[in-house]
């Protein structure tokens, strides 16, 4: 059954117009399309439901093209507020969306009467707590004071999302044209400060991946799926025949309301299907998250549709049966590999017996590697596993009992996570963690650089761990595997027989280190009164916590007396959310080029060696702390941290180019294997050497474990905490002696070099008094090590 149009005039079935160059006048939105002070260049996009455009209003400030908002000055004279206070009559659902979100005491009666417009003033807005945050904003609940009405606020940091205003105003733009009960809409936004502020409905119980986390963490029951898929699936329906593409679909853009109502979220990297130019070149580059992305989307040239929204849609199924996407476990790059490789992931395993059939064919259908076999949302609807869903109400809502209120949820988790960060104690850890929690959370703007990538994926070994096979769907090789080899086969003969360099494409780089977040108030404008619900100080310290090193946003959000003066609108009070992000951000923060990746894959077919180091971390995402990550296992895996600003000092066992493999993340047995000839005997025992692109040969030792008992059960896995940290933290201690000894042996080789460059033979330190001397004193500390081992043991 269609979903609802924007509105009567719209022909309910668009779904199959985007299959062919949709006809200017036939398009759907706007015929006449508003005007766009805001970005006058996009003037001809800013389009809006016929219905709206009486309403919505592109107000205030008038500036020139601006790309990128450099600053938050900047940012505030370029994006306008746009203001979709929607005070007509409107559609059922709107109404029935506004009544989600209004007070219980005002429900009744805000059911009845007109939505309220919102206004664009953030006065009129009392922040309250923080209910998440993503790749770029912090979301609060907040009161909006003309009507008392609890909505969310989306604050959007302008200065981090400077090199994608595209998004920033697709998504504001997007929002607030929606009009379907199952999709958040936008119903104004405007800047302040630095930030976009997007007002939307607050959905009280926050997204499936937060519950998941909090309380299921092994997925929900088949009822319970089925209801919150069935849901989303009417959202997308809704937005495909609109011409969207969503792709972000997952269980973390999924948002749920009290009253179990179920609503997809955060449009940040959607897509309109109908768009050309710049636009439309953006389909060409990767948005979205690896676990979720269609293999269509990973493969150069061919472009996608919203089909790869039905792609994301069925791993988001999976992802809600097993609370994890498939693949959850591996560095992005391999799931990239591993989504064109391997036979898409399904519900054939044995912890899914308990599942229906119907449930498994309705994945299969959407795991469907060739995107034309992929049924439109609209068909999937009328599958026979949606045939009995359940009314939300009734299911999501048996979920949500007992539990305490998002906010204390959300500041739980950070606080569990806080602690986990500090029980490790190691600033490289602590931005491994958050990379990888990251990364398991699945961000949005996921952003890297391709080079590291195709050192990182060419170091993965492709034996993957036996525990974690289960995900990988080797085992269900197919026809569509081979499909998929010989398109990949096909992508590396195109790009080595076409202009491809074979160099790496390097295209933003862009470094991030940890994330701090400061939240503020500047009570501009009345000094007896801070008119807004915000906040605490600067430099307060009960706005700042700060733990190892991880500074988070304060929760403990004060409620200010708020103003009654409504005259003094926007002037009373001024609110400032700040969020210091110590980062560096450059262009085409979540985009890399697809045919550079495409090139990656091509390599590491080429290659098909198989590498020593078994890698288990994370590239090296942005490093961002999210409320959303904060409960992912915190992990330390090592990964690459060659492009991140500040490289944390770590124990390197190898170094292949740019790419460093700590000794954290390498298998120790393997490592202990690793063939030593000619290097000397004291070395080889319990020592690690291996080569080092960079600097050559040098002893590193990686794990000095005399005990191969020890070393087998540290391998298993099955090591208690008690018995690994100690041993850890020996080893940083070793691992620092280490690069300590190893900078010294450098800086006299390079003297030697500049004494007697004639006289330098590689190879031949014995001979250099200097550095037998350092040797010595490295095989003395590890004559202490053993003892210390033996001792111990
Ligand atoms: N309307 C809302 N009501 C309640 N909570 C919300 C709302 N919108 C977002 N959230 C919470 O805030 C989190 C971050 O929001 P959102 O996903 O929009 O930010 P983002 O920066 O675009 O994230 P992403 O990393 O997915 O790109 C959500 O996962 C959800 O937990």
């Amino acid at each position: 059954m269609p979903s609802p149009p924007l509105g009567s005039h719209v022909p309910p079935r668009h779904a199959k117009i985007i299959t062919r160059p949709f006809p200017k006048s036939t398009t759907f939105f706007a015929l006449a399309p508003i005007s766009c002070p805001l970005f006058p260049r996009f003037s001809h996009q800013f389009t809006t439901p016929l219905h709206t455009v009486s309403h919505a209003r592109a107000t205030r400030v008038n500036v020139g093209d601006r790309r990128r908002l450099g600053s938050g000055t900047a940012a505030a004279s370029a994006l306008a507020a746009t203001s979709v206070g929607r005070t007509m009559g409107r559609s059922g659902s709107v109404r029935r969306t506004a009544a989600s979100s209004l007070p219980a005491a005002a429900a009744g009666a805000g059911a009845a009467a007109a939505v309220p417009a919102f206004t664009a003033s953030p006065g009129d807005y009392r922040l309250l707590e923080e209910v998440g945050y993503g790749a770029n904003a912090v979301v609060y609940r907040a009161v909006f004071l003309p009507s008392n009405r609890i909505v969310a606020v989306k604050c959007l940091d302008l200065d981090r999302v400077n090199s994608n205003l595209d998004d920033v105003r697709k998504e504001a733009q997007t929002m607030s044209l929606i009009d379907h009960p199952n999709v958040i809409r936008g119903y104004c936004s405007f800047v302040v400060d630095h930030n976009l502020w997007v007002i939307m409905p607050f959905m009280a119980e926050g997204s499936c991946l937060h519950l998941m986390k909090v309380a299921y963490p092994d997925g929900f029951e088949e009822p319970v799926i089925c209801s919150i898929l069935k849901e989303t699936l009417k959202a997308l329906d809704y937005l495909h025949q609109q011409g969207h593409i969503h792709r972000d679909v997952k269980a973390g853009n999924i948002l749920m309301d009290s009253p179990g109502i179920v609503k997809l979220g955060d449009f940040g990297v959607s897509a309109c299907m109908f768009d050309r130019g710049d636009r439309q070149r953006s389909r060409n580059t990767f948005v979205g998250t690896p676990c979720w992305m269609a293999p269509e989307v990973l493969q150069p040239g061919a472009g996608y549709n919203f089909k790869a929204d039905i792609w994301s849609f069925g791993i988001t199924a999976l992802e809600l049966a097993h609370g994890h996407a498939p693949f959850s476990k591996y560095p992005p790059m391999k799931v990239l590999l591993m989504t064109l490789q391997n036979a898409p992931p399904g519900l054939d395993y044995d912890r899914d017996k308990r599942f229906s059939k119907s449930f498994k064919e309705m994945v299969a259908m959407c795991l469907v590697k060739d995107q034309t076999k992929r049924p439109t949302a609209e068909k999937l609807l009328k599958h026979s596993f949606f045939k009995n869903a359940k009314p939300p109400e009734l299911t999501v809502k048996s979920i949500l009992t007992d539990l305490p209120p998002l906010w204390d949820r959300v500041k739980a988790l950070q606080l569990k996570d806080a602690a986990q960060l500090a029980l490790k104690k190691m600033p490289s850890c602590e931005q491994e963690a958050l990379s990888m929690s990251e990364y398991q959370r699945g961000v949005s703007a996921w952003n890297f650089d391709i080079e590291d990538l195709k050192a990182q994926a060419s170091l993965i070994h492709d034996d993957d761990p036996p525990e974690i096979k289960e995900d990988d769907g080797n085992d269900r090789i197919n026809e569509e595997d081979k499909d998929s080899c010989s398109r990949l086969h096909f992508v590396s003969d195109e790009l080595s027989s076409g202009n491809h360099s074979g160099q790496p494409k390097n295209l933003n780089g862009n470094h991030f280190s940890e994330q701090t977040c400061v939240t503020a108030v500047s009570p501009g404008g009345n000094t007896h009164e801070p008119s807004i619900g915000l906040i605490s100080e600067p430099g307060n310290a009960d706005s700042e916590r700060k733990v190892d090193g991880y500074r988070k946003q304060g929760s403990e959000i004060k409620s200010l007396p708020s103003t009654s003066n409504r005259d003094s609108e926007g002037q009373n009070c001024r609110s400032e959310v700040k969020q210091k992000h110590n980062r560096s951000i450059t262009e085409n923060s979540h985009i890399f080029d697809r045919e550079a990746a495409a090139q990656l894959v091509s390599d590491k077919q080429k290659n098909g060696t198989k590498r020593t180091a078994n890698l288990s971390g994370p590239l090296a995402l942005p490093t961002r702390a999210s409320a959303n990550s904060l409960s992912a296992p915190v992990r330390s895996s090592g990964g690459y941290v060659g492009s991140l600003g500040d490289k944390p000092k770590r124990s390197v066992v190898e170094i292949k180019g740019r790419f460093s493999v700590t000794s954290e993340n390498v298998d120790l047995a393997k490592v202990q294997e690793v063939p030593t000839s000619g290097i000397p005997r004291k070395l080889q025992e319990g020592s690690a050497l291996k080569k080092s692109a960079s600097v050559g040969h040098w002893p590193i030792d990686a794990k000095p474990m005399s005990n191969s008992l020890q070393r087998k059960e540290l391998c298993n896995g099955s090591v208690s905490a008690s018995v690994l940290i100690p041993h850890l933290r020996n080893l940083i201690q070793q691992t620092t002696f280490q690069q300590d000894l190893i900078t010294n042996l450098l800086s006299n080789l390079q003297q030697n070099d500049k004494a007697d460059a004639n006289q330098y033979r590689p190879g031949t330190v014995d001979s250099d008094t200097g550095l037998q001397e350092e040797l010595k004193t490295l095989y003395r500390q590890e004559e202490i090590i053993d003892t210390r081992e033996e001792d111990n043991a």
